[in-house]
């Protein structure tokens, strides 16, 4: 099945397959609240990231890959390693702004949507997985990227640039808030496949970004931690890894398990690989399942 029918055929979004195999189960205090069944009998979906290493990704042609031992997936779905096409950016174009959900285009293929605090390195990182220099736009002025910017990449799957959230400047409150726009998109776009939480990793825990995992966590929408500026080392402040270990035993006070963390430098196209090869391992989870209906 080509990727363009897959959401028509499997006749359930891209969410709802990945939601019930790659949510975070909650700790028993949380369990307390009234939570939705799925969100309590989620499983925890073990996928392993594909390295620079792995075959998967030295592989020059699009033949299938043969997947070496350790990169099995273990969990309630055996799931193919992807093609070395699938981790390729061959081609990626914009193809543009919305500021509602009927402006975004139709929800025909797989979208991965980048959010974090302003300044947090989304458009950098858009442009290093992308390997274009100006795809996203980046900026040094917090708060620039007000709308939902799609591209469209290989002509198969979306990576979609979210509106920061958390700019002192313009919030009030230290508390999280969304545009109406941005929680619409993660409540309501059937064809998001999973969020990117771009995390500041050279800057120690914030609250509101805990605050926003916590938030994607109960409202059932998958998430992937990245890290961002893991090449970045402030004077006075812990390296970026003591910061990453601090972010997930947080995380940990509240979840059983951490989502996927993967640990990126734009500056250093660190994690490139590693991301892109995750994103073609889910794309091809979801197409999989789509084939067994
Ligand atoms: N050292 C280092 N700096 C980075 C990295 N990624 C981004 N930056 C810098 O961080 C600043 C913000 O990067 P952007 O990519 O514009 O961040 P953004 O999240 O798109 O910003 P807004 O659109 O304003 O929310 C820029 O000065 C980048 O050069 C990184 O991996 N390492």
């Amino acid at each position: 099945m080509g990727p363009l029918s897959w959401l028509a055929t499997c006749g359930r979004s891209a969410r709802a397959v990945l939601r019930s195999d790659c949510q975070l189960r909650p700790q028993p205090r949380l369990q307390q609240r009234p939570l939705q069944p799925s969100w309590q009998n989620s499983q925890k979906w073990h996928l392993h990231v594909v390295t620079a290493e792995s075959p998967a990704l030295l592989e020059e042609s699009g033949d299938d890959i043969e997947a070496p031992e350790e990169l099995h997936p273990v969990g309630p779905e055996e799931v193919e390693l992807p093609k070395a096409s699938h981790t390729k950016v061959k081609t990626a174009e914009y193809v543009g702004s919305a500021v509602k959900l009927t402006q975004c285009p139709p929800p025909k293929l797989p979208e991965f949507a980048i959010i974090g605090r302003s300044n947090v390195g989304k458009s950098s990182l858009i442009n290093m997985l992308t390997g274009r220099a100006s795809l996203a736009l980046t900026s040094k002025t917090p708060g620039k990227t007000q709308c939902i910017n799609h591209f469209i990449i290989n002509k198969t799957w979306y990576l979609v640039d979210l509106p920061g959230y958390g700019y002192a400047k313009r919030a009030k409150t230290s508390r999280l808030e969304w545009n109406e726009f941005t929680k619409e998109y993660f409540l309501k776009r059937e064809s998001l496949a999973m969020v990117l939480l771009l995390v500041d990793g050279s800057i120690p825990p914030q609250a509101i970004d805990l605050e926003c995992a916590m938030w994607l966590a109960e409202s059932e929408v998958p998430f992937t931690l990245v890290f961002t500026k893991i090449d970045k080392r402030k004077k006075k402040l812990p390296s970026p890894a003591a910061n990453i270990k601090e972010f997930c035993d947080k995380l940990l006070e509240e979840f059983r398990d951490l989502p996927m963390v993967i640990k990126t430098s734009a500056i250093k196209a660190t994690g490139r690989l590693e991301l892109l090869g995750f994103i073609a391992q889910l794309r091809t989870l979801v197409e999989q399942q789509a084939k067994r209906g």
